[in-house]
This record gives C-alpha cells, structure tokens and sequence, in this order.
C-alpha cells in the first residue's frame, strides 16, 4: 500500500514543513519539474508525496483521502467536528504558530473576560435592538467557545472571508474571532484580547487520518517516528 504525505505547496508553511522532513532523513523531490504537485521520498519508495494547500491538506485527512499531512491544527479543528475520532495529532512542529481569539474593541473599558461579554451579549438587543454581532471565518470553534464553554447564547456570527479585524471599525460586526500571531493587526484595529478569550493556541502539526489498515503498515509508524526525532 502506498502512504500518502501531503505538505503545504505555497504559503508560510511550506518551507518549514520541507525543513522538517529534510532533518527527519526524509528528503523530498519534485517528481518532474519544480512546479509539481507531486513528489517522492528517496528510500521510502512505498511514500508519495502531495502539495496542497493548509485548508485542503486538513480537508483531505478529515475524509481519509492522504494519510497524513502537515497543516494547522486551527483548520483541522474548525473544519471538523470531533476531529480526534477521525485523526491523530502525532507532533507539534514547532511553527505555524497563531492564536484563535476573541478581540473586543479597546474602547469597551468595562469588558476584559468573557464573562464581561456575556453581560455585554444578555443586554445587547435590549440596548441596541439586535443580537451581538461577532465576525468570523471560524464559526465551529466559536460556537463551541461561546455556548458551550461559556453558556453565551444571545449573538449572530457573521462569516468573513478576510480582513476580519476591521469589521467593528466598519460596522458589519461588533467584535471578532480571528487568529493573532504578532497581534500587530489586532493593534492598527484597536481591539483587544479578552484575558480569558484565546480559544486555541494553534501551530503547524503532523496529523494522521485514522485508518484501520494503517495498523499493518510499518512505515506509518516509522514516518512518526523519523519526524519526532527531527524535533
Ligand atoms: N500570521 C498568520 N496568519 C495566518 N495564518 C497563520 C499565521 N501564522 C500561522 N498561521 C497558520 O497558517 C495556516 C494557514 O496557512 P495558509 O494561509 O498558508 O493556508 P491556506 O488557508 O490554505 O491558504 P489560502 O488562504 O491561501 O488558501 C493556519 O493553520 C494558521 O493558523
Ligand atoms: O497577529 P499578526 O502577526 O498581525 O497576524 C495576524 C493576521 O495575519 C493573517 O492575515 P494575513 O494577511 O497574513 O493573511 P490571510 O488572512 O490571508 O491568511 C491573519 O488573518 C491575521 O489577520
């Protein structure tokens, strides 16, 4: 059976994910020319390597189309449902790393935890005729954060595909989730993390797609194995 390894192709993983596999004796080349999604491990003949994107390697290990990948685990987790039925997160690598927050504007002086905001959501349509508006592309960890973590009910989550942190300033939302690694966007926003408000400390890890075949498979074990030791 030939495994599976999709890494990112473009974007701020790309490098460090190569980098990784490199230092785990694991050097991957194009198989054609530079531009190929598809490449080949030397030594490891049973392992072919896909390029894909970040979001399109945590979509293919949550349906079980690659076996493994390098990818956030924020999308993994935003993108499935008990994503740990599905897959196994087997090492943090060590980049990639960004926050899933809640940010308020700064000017709300009387709200710093999300309890404050749970006040700030109950009083909300009374105040303003309409429920707390929170812009976001990460519906599913807000969801989970908001009501079942903190029992808040009362708000509208309103999708952004972008440029998320400036949907207070222009009115579309009144605070948002989004994730921060500098903060330097949330600051030219003037908004703030709520002190109790990240979500998920996320960064760039090797997951496996849960398949019962992979218990007979050797080199599924000894590629965990090479990537841990590289860390
Ligand atoms: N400053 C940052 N901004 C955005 N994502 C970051 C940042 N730092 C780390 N990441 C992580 O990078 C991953 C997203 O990477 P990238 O934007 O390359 O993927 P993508 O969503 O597939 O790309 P695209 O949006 O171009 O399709 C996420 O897991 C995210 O947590
Ligand atoms: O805390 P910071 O260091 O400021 O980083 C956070 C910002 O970076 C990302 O946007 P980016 O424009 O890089 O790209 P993307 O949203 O298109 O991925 C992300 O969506 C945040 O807006």
């Amino acid at each position: 059976m030939t495994i599976t390894i999709a890494l990112p192709s473009k974007g701020r993983m790309k490098d460090e994910a190569s980098a990784i596999f490199e230092r785990a004796g694991m050097t991957i080349t194009a198989v054609g020319n530079d531009r190929s999604y598809r490449g080949r491990i030397e030594g490891w003949d049973d392992v072919e390597v896909a390029f894909l994107s970040a979001s399109e390697i945590s979509r293919e290990l949550g349906n079980g189309t690659i076996d493994f990948g390098v990818t956030g685990e924020d999308l993994m987790r935003e993108g499935f449902a008990e994503v740990d039925k599905r897959v196994e997160f087997c090492a943090r690598l060590g980049f990639g790393h960004a926050d899933v927050v809640v940010a308020v504007p700064e000017i709300w002086l009387d709200v710093d935890t999300m309890a404050d905001l749970g006040d700030v959501a109950a009083d909300f349509r009374a105040r303003h005729g309409r429920r707390l508006a929170i812009a976001t592309k990460y519906w599913r960890l807000t969801q989970q954060f908001f009501s079942s973590q903190h029992g808040i009910q009362l708000y509208r989550i309103v999708e952004s595909l972008g440029a998320t942190e400036g949907a207070p300033a222009s009115g579309s939302a009144d605070i948002i989730v989004d994730i921060t690694s500098t903060g330097s966007t949330l600051r030219a926003n003037h908004l703030k993390v709520l002190q109790d408000g990240v979500i998920l400390h996320s960064q760039a890890c090797l997951v496996r797609a849960r398949k019962e075949s992979h218990a007979d498979e050797p080199v599924v074990q000894a590629i965990i194995e090479a990537v841990r030791a590289a860390l």
